[in-house]
């Protein structure tokens, strides 16, 4: 598949038979290697399915998220603090290959151009969809928003889980982690406070 749309959505070049026959074979490895019969009829399929799902879960590699921003980004004389929250994030580790996931909440400050709301949980998936700590996927998304829309200042808090936590090593069922990052006017304690109270208010 090439970049059908022109906006960077659809760059996922490693959506290609070679890419998942060489994920497969090794799958292929794995199975054996973990005491499985990888001919048996329930598996056979397996490594093909793992490797399109590797490769679903991974596709932010090919992906612009500067480019998606600035396909949908408008003039407009709005100053206000613009926030959406509850922006759903699936990744992986990049430690264990384990998923992390839970919610992302992201706030700007227009400086004379908004963007259109839904290129955020884009840019969230474009880097979430790729080998992460939670830390640096939060400031990634930071730092395009910022460097792309250039807005008065961003603000992202992150609560994630991770399996890696959870289903192995530790094993604490319940901890979440939260990570933040702010740049211009949320650096003011009083913005950043009122984007806190207004993350954490139920107003719907
Ligand atoms: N800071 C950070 N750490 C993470 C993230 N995801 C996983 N980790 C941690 O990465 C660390 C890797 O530590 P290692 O000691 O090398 O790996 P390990 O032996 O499997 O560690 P345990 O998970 O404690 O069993 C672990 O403490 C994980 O909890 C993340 O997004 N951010
Ligand atoms: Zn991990």
């Amino acid at each position: 598949m090439g970049d059908k749309s022109g906006d960077g959505y659809q760059k996922i070049d490693r959506y290609n038979e070679t890419v998942i026959e060489n994920i497969a074979g090794n799958y292929k490895h794995i199975l054996t290697a973990i005491g499985e019969d990888a001919n048996r009829e329930g598996l056979l399929k397996t490594p093909e399915r793992v490797a399109k799902a590797l490769q679903f879960l991974t596709h932010g590699y090919d992906l612009d998220a500067a480019e998606i921003l600035r396909s949908a980004m408008f003039k407009e004389d709005y100053s206000q603090m613009v926030i959406v929250k509850d922006i759903e994030v699936y990744s992986m580790c990049e430690h264990h290959m384990l998923p992390f996931f839970g919610k992302a909440h992201i706030a700007y400050i227009p400086n004379g151009h908004i963007v259109g709301l839904s290129k955020l949980p884009r840019v969230v998936d474009v880097f979430a969809r790729r080998l992460q700590v939670q830390e640096r996927l939060t400031n990634e998304i930071r730092d395009c928003i910022q460097n792309t829309l250039n807005p008065a200042g961003v603000a992202i808090v992150m609560e994630c889980r991770h399996m890696c936590m959870s289903m192995r090593g530790i094993q604490k069922q319940n901890s979440v982690t939260t990570t933040s990052a702010f740049t211009g006017e949320f650096e003011n304690d009083k913005t950043r406070s009122e984007f806190l109270r207004l993350i954490t208010a139920d107003l719907t």
